[in-house]
């Protein structure tokens, strides 16, 4: 039978993306809502990390299994890596992602090409019924681009144009995007992490 984790978040969009990779574990993945969880945490940490271990640990208290959480956000280097850890509230917490985005492009008006870079970036924990925590991180470059483009993923995807793949997150299929994405990094990551973790070298 596959072990339980309890991925502590509310965002539907990460949780479609993290079943994705996790799917090829002896994990089963299963959401705040499965879980019967309902609580709101306050991210008051100052670092993406900082937030991905105040989650899981928070949900970790009501929890009997692995809990895990990811903390993630833009950083647009022209705004001095804002909206970063404040991704989620950048424009206040109920506007919506349309108007999110067009609030950035428009503060990057007139900014040229080669100073519209942008990363998103992940931090994940993890925190083990025994208090062990684990840690990674995953980060993918792109640039801001002048208009939305594209419907899949979430969030600032629509915005954020990838050179190398010349398309934004958000005209990614779900595989695609976890393949180069600062979530598909850190997972992964901690993927092999909890593996070496299992066989008692950590
Ligand atoms: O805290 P939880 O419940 O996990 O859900 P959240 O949506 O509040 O998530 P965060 O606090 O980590 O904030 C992340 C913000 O960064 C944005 N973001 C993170 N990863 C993204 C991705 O892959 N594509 C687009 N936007 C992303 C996302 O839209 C949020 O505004
Ligand atoms: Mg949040």
């Amino acid at each position: 039978m596959k072990e339980k984790i309890i991925f502590a978040t509310k965002n539907r969009g990460k949780i479609k993306e993290i079943n994705m990779i996790m799917e090829d574990t002896n994990y089963e993945v299963i959401s705040m809502e499965d879980a019967g969880i309902d609580i709101d945490i306050v991210e008051d940490g100052s670092t993406f990390l900082e937030n991905a271990i105040i989650k899981a640990k928070e949900v970790m208290k009501i929890a009997d299994c692995i809990v895990m959480a990811d903390d993630s956000g833009l950083e647009v280097d022209y705004l001095d890596k804002a909206p970063g850890i404040y991704s989620a509230r950048f424009g206040g917490e109920d506007t919506s992602y349309r108007i999110k985005n067009k609030m950035i492009i428009d503060k990057l008006e007139g900014v040229e090409e080669k100073d519209r870079t942008a990363r998103f970036v992940c931090a994940i924990a993890a925190v083990f019924p025994d208090g062990e925590v684990l840690t990674t991180r995953g980060t993918v470059e792109g640039i801001i681009i002048h208009e939305e483009r594209g419907s899949n993923g979430f969030g600032y995807d629509p915005i954020f144009y990838v050179p190398e793949y010349s398309c934004t997150t958000a005209e990614m299929d779900n595989e695609s995007k976890n393949k180069i994405s600062h979530r598909g990094k850190a997972l992964r990551s901690m993927k092999a992490k909890m593996e070496s973790h299992r066989n008692g070298c950590k």
